[in-house]
């Protein structure tokens, strides 16, 4: 680690705190994620789900891991750097996105979702934090909790933040796939139009009804399974009609609202896959390379941010870049520094190199001047409460004094949400994560027979959808 410089933090997750280095040989500026937990063995670092899944993708959208680290027990990803996330970029904001900028910025993460789903794997924690921006261009982050679309169901450990959270994982399903990132971007799209979160429930079942109020109660023609699956698990859905998407997010295109409407379609059969999204009508003014007709070469997927006015420019670099298109397999070079460097003596084990990304992108980010005078520093979106700290009513928690997480199962099973509805605050608001680790996941157990089943709001029949407040005064922990 002493080849790099430490600058700052610049974000404090559930599994590891974020800084921004610059590489003291290279001058190149990196994201060191330094993992909370101590890893006794170069074994159990690469098993990681970050790791395994990162060194198999290959994209110009997705985050890429630089190196792996292991110092004194300690565990560093070394990631290429972005300037910020998109939740940050949302709450600093004070009008709505363009239709063109959320086109741009979706159309690159759905080429990344559809690359990462081919190859066999699902993110499972899409929401803004984890979508990280530098000017126009946008990757994906944080593979915590990416998962082999192969691996072996059931699915137990907890998945996702609560907001974007597909009603399958809510409902407990022991097997889901792909269709949870499709829920979770349709969601996000929604958010970025109307800068506040679409089903911003404060506990599972309140999220549940938030989606219900928003899609209507599901139904035998509209989610067999999902009947089944809540029947299972002694789970009454609320009786709800539904909303015009459009009336909650009004700033939104009919294009746009189709698009949000198909995504968060209840049945995860219903819903699109990356491919399909990326010809639906809203990104026609975008132009993309279906992977069957790409040219193959030794390159990787090209995936210009090409939209609006600029898309016939686009369109023009895009067939220019078909040379350096996927040939689907990663050259991946994954040399391990021998025992006998300088490094190792001073106290690094191991490093895994995965610099086999970078060259062959058209998109990677030009060396930006991130030195900033402290006024700038000061406005940076970053520079708020750290994200552990999480914000209810104007006071800031941190995760280790939030309460812990009963059991979902029993919780679903057990609370009661309404008209009353923010009585199920407390609970399981801000809920400790510190149990989640990426070898020691959390298991969940169905409710015990006879636990008591859902109750159904004072007003079964309220049409209303509550409007969200202002994101800003949302908590945003939300994982339980
Ligand atoms: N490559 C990067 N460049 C700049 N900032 C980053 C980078 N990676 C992560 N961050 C910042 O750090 C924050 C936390 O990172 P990350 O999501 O990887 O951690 P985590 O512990 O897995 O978090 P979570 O609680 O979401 O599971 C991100 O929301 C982002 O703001």
């Amino acid at each position: 680690m002493e080849r790099y410089k430490i600058i700052k933090e610049v974000g404090d997750g559930t599994f590891g705190s974020v800084w921004r280095a610059i590489n003291k040989e290279s001058g190149e500026v990196v994201a060191i994620k330094k993992m909370k937990k101590k890893y006794y063995s170069w074994e159990e670092c690469i098993n990681l789900r970050e790791v395994k899944s990162l060194r198999r993708m290959n994209h110009p959208n997705i985050v890429k891991l630089k190196e792996v680290i292991r110092e004194n027990d300690t565990l560093f990803f070394v990631f290429e750097y972005m300037e910020c996330n998109l939740y940050q970029l949302m709450k600093s904001r004070g009008k709505p996105f363009s239709e063109t900028e959320v086109r741009n910025w979706c159309f690159q993460i759905f080429q990344a979702l559809s690359h990462m789903h081919q190859r066999g794997y699902f993110h499972r924690d899409l929401k803004p934090e984890n979508l990280l921006v530098t000017k126009e261009l946008i990757k994906i982050a944080d593979f915590g909790l990416a998962r082999e679309i192969s691996s072996e169901p059931p699915y137990t450990e907890y998945v996702s933040t609560r907001w974007y959270r597909a009603p399958e994982v809510l409902l407990q399903a022991s097997v889901y796939n792909s269709a949870v990132d499709m829920w979770a971007m349709g969601a996000i799209i929604a958010e970025l139009f109307s800068l506040r979160p679409l089903f911003p429930g404060s506990n599972e079942a309140d999220e549940i009804y938030k989606i219900c109020s928003v899609l209507g109660t599901p139904n035998q023609r509209t989610w067999a399974e999902g009947l089944q699956l809540a029947a299972s698990i002694r789970f009454q859905f609320p009786q709800s009609g539904s909303i015009d998407l459009s009336e909650v997010i009004p700033s939104a295109s009919e294009d746009a609202i189709s698009l949000i409407s198909w995504l968060c379609s209840w049945d995860p059969q219903r819903r699109p896959t990356a491919v399909e999204v990326l010809q639906h009508s809203f990104f026609q003014p975008c132009f993309y390379i279906p992977p069957s007709l790409r040219f193959r070469s030794s390159g990787y997927a090209a995936t210009p941010p090409s939209v609006g006015a600029k898309g016939a420019v686009d369109q023009k670099n895009a067939r220019s870049t078909v040379g350096l298109l996927s040939n689907g397999r990663p050259a991946v070079n994954y040399s391990y520094w021998s025992s006998n460097t300088p490094a190792r003596a001073a106290g690094v084990q191991r490093k895994l190199d995965l610099d086999h990304q970078g060259s062959m992108n058209p998109y990677q980010v030009p060396e930006v001047n991130h030195k900033l005078t402290k006024e700038e520093a000061m406005n940076q979106p970053w520079s708020r409460p750290p994200a552990a700290a999480v914000r209810n009513n104007g006071n800031y928690f941190t995760k280790d004094q939030s309460p812990r997480a009963p059991d979902i199962a029993e919780k679903l099973s057990q609370l009661a949400v309404g008209s009353n509805r923010s009585s199920g605050l407390s609970s399981d608001k801000f809920v400790d994560l510190k149990a989640r680790t990426h070898g020691n996941t959390m298991k969940r157990t169905l409710p015990p027979v006879g636990a008591r089943a859902w109750h159904a709001p004072a007003d079964p029949f309220r049409r209303s959808y509550d409007m969200p407040g202002d994101r800003a005064f949302l908590p945003r922990k939300l994982v339980s």
